[in-house]
């Protein structure tokens, strides 16, 4: 379900290094590794709770018929994912009765208020998310928004519009659930944040937008059984060795490519996957994306005739859309462009992936490593999801860091308590 084509890499086979990619593959599978206490997302998608997973489609499902809108609140791994799942499968207009909205990902005042207005007088429900349970940004929004619903519904009501997700056992929003008695499900402790998409983090609030969540792990089993492969015939290896080439050559960064809208945020997942898993050490590819053809019209020059060996492109070409409209024939033709009447627009979008990959690779030497995907939906989410991760697993290892801690966070957390006068923070 997913290829890794890289006729226009510039890349030959011998750059890819099969022997260090085999070495590799035993450390993962033998869990013998740096941060190897964060590998529960290998066998996660067979090995999940199913009577948590039962129990979240109970919930989800009476909490489906007392709300219009789900406020997922949440940062970084307890976010990108769910927006990612949600748009790239429901779509950005999609006609399901249940809105997520999202917040704890800021601490702007002018994001909170406006929503807090919006909010009022409307059916919401709250799904609070944060593996630490101590993050600052989702536990001030969840202070302000959990106050508002109890005001707008009473507090016993409000007990059965609030669902935490959370550590089992540590961390404040647990004892804070806990004391408050609200339901809580759980994201493991092998499962980093940025890995756990497929924990409750992301699958509680899916089941609450509606999406078929079995599908979800049909397609992470099947990328599961698919990418079992010890050398570069495994394709989410390959993907790894590729870029692991690429940044030997001295390419400092990676730009992942959709060209479907509705996938902007599985950019912005796969940025926080890859950009927290291995910069570190001085090492890593800074991932950054663009959507095209938007932003062709505003970073294609750069792209087309910046420096070059700075950045290399990744792109995601989608084989099947889910709808297929044709442009139409119009008698004036005053726009001049009947030529493509009767054209679909997947046709002139595919077209214009070639074209633009002529431009990019050949005039404008800037390697382009093609990620094709079958389709967009709920199954190739799964399938996605645990492609990247085993992807990014075996290059963090390559560059010779582990790609499942993140210490350089902390810097940032600890001068905000200090300024902020945290107690006990020097
Ligand atoms: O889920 P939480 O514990 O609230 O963490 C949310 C996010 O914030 C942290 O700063 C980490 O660097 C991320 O890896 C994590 O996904």
């Amino acid at each position: 379900m997913i290829k890794v084509n890289l006729d226009h890499s510039s890349l030959k086979t011998v750059e890819l290094d099969n022997n260090k990619v085999k070495q590799i593959h035993e450390i993962i599978k033998t869990k013998s590794g740096a941060g190897n206490d964060f590998l529960g997302w290998i066998e996660w998608p067979e090995a999940f709770n199913k009577n948590e997973y039962d129990e979240m489609k109970k919930v989800a499902n009476s909490l489906r018929s007392k709300i219009d809108i789900l406020v997922t609140i949440g940062i970084g791994g307890s976010y990108l994912g769910i927006r990612a799942a949600d748009e790239m499968i429901r779509g950005l207009n999609h006609s399901d009765k249940i809105k997520i909205i999202y917040s704890g990902h800021t601490m702007s005042s002018t994001y909170i208020a406006q929503l807090s207005e919006y909010l009022k007088n409307k059916k919401f429900g709250i799904c609070v998310i944060s593996k630490s349970g101590t993050t600052t940004e989702p536990g001030i929004a969840f202070r302000t928004l959990e106050k508002q619903l109890i005001e707008q519904s009473g507090i016993e009501k409000a007990k059965e519009l609030i669902v935490a997700v959370t550590d089992g056992s540590r961390g404040a929003l647990k004892t804070l659930a806990n004391k408050k008695g609200y339901l809580t499900f759980t994201i493991p402790d092998d499962i980093g944040g940025r890995f756990s998409v497929l924990t409750p983090v992301g699958i509680f609030p899916l089941l609450v937008a509606g999406i078929n969540t079995d599908n979800i792990f049909k397609g992470a089993i099947k990328a599961k059984n698919n990418l079992v492969q010890n050398d570069l015939t495994n394709q989410a290896y390959k993907y790894a060795a590729a870029r692991n080439a690429l940044y030997k050559q001295g390419y400092k960064a990676e730009a992942l490519v959709t060209y479907e809208l509705q996938m902007q945020y599985i950019n912005e997942w796969w940025k926080q996957l890859f950009g927290e898993s291995e910069g570190k050490e001085g090492k890593g590819l800074f991932p950054t994306s663009m959507v095209f053809s938007t932003d062709l019209h505003s970073m294609g020059q750069w792209v087309q005739e910046g420096p070059r060996k700075v950045i290399f492109e990744t792109i995601i070409k989608i084989q099947n859309p889910v709808g297929n409209l044709s442009v139409e024939l119009d008698q004036d033709n005053y726009d001049g462009l009947n030529f493509l009447a009767g054209k679909s627009f997947h046709e002139i979008n595919s077209v214009a992936i070639e074209g633009v990959i002529d431009a990019h690779v050949n005039a404008g030497k800037m390697p382009n490593i093609i990620l094709e995907f079958e389709k967009m939906d709920d199954e190739q989410f799964g399938y996605l999801v645990y492609f990247f991760e085993l992807a990014v697993a075996m290059s963090g290892y390559m560059m010779g860091i582990n790609p499942f801690d993140q210490p350089g966070v902390e810097v940032y957390k600890h001068n905000m308590f200090k300024l902020l006068g945290k107690p006990g923070i020097k």
